[in-house]
């Protein structure tokens, strides 16, 4: 287990701005990194993400790219341009829109930000997928996926923990894997499907653990945040 990581990245889902910069005055930079989502995105736009980069995050730009394949890869350097973390596109785009995506990110050498593919999302079941007309299990569609991610030479993929043991042993341990759904085990599901505790999380090997409402919800958010660390004996 790494001492060292920044683990958490704790999703910012609010509809005011300064509720969440209330929040994020609460913590430190060392201790979490940040995702701005499509809510608060669409709200405030880029001067948001501007706010939690002067403040000394790491932000993940979860907008989930999805469209053609020069759309996609504009976008993709927008959010670069915009010195973001990470920034993930639907694998379901298929492996030329993501390999457009990587491609365009090419001239930003070390600066570049991390490329993720969102396989299936952690709000579906099996019986999501079979409505959709896909015979597979949620983990045999993300396997699919992910391996398309990779051929296409993105950094890893979005899924759940729970298809992280089977992944790193797939793709290998430097395929970066983020995980939502992560739930500590007190904690309420709410409209998550395919969740696991922080613990069981870090056991089976994500790299990144995407947490919002057990800590943007909870009375005391730092400290959701610090028991969670606790949990995971590495703060
Ligand atoms: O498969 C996915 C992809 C993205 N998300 C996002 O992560 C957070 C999870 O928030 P919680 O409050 O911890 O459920 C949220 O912003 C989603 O848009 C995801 O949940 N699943």
């Amino acid at each position: 287990m790494s001492q060292q990581k920044n683990t958490v990245v704790v999703a910012l889902d609010f509809e005011q701005q300064q509720a969440a910069l209330n929040l994020v005055s609460q913590l430190d930079p060392a201790l979490c990194r940040l995702k701005v989502g499509k809510e608060m995105f669409t709200h405030f736009g880029p001067g948001f993400v501007t706010q939690l980069h002067k403040r000394g995050f790491d932000v993940f730009l979860d907008l989930k790219f999805h469209d053609i394949p020069n759309t996609v890869a504009k976008a993709v350097k927008a959010a670069a341009d915009l010195g973001v973390w990470m920034v993930n596109v639907h694998a379901s785009g298929g492996t030329r829109m993501m390999s457009a995506a990587r491609e365009i990110l090419q001239p930003y050498g070390d600066s570049k930000p991390l490329l993720i593919a969102v396989t299936v999302l952690t709000s579906m079941e099996q019986s999501d997928l079979t409505e959709l007309g896909i015979q597979l299990t949620p983990e045999q569609q993300v396997l699919k996926l992910a391996g398309l991610a990779q051929k296409a030479g993105l950094d890893g993929v979005v899924c759940s923990a729970q298809e992280a043991v089977l992944l790193k042993q797939q793709f290998g341990q430097d395929f970066c894997l983020v995980t939502p759904g992560i739930r500590p085990a007190s904690a309420s599901q709410d409209d998550q499907k395919r969740v696991m505790t922080p613990a069981q999380a870090i056991a089976a090997g994500v790299d990144y653990m995407v947490i919002g409402r057990p800590i943007t919800k909870a009375a005391d958010p730092l400290q959701a945040l610090q028991a969670i660390y606790q949990e995971l004996a590495i703060r």
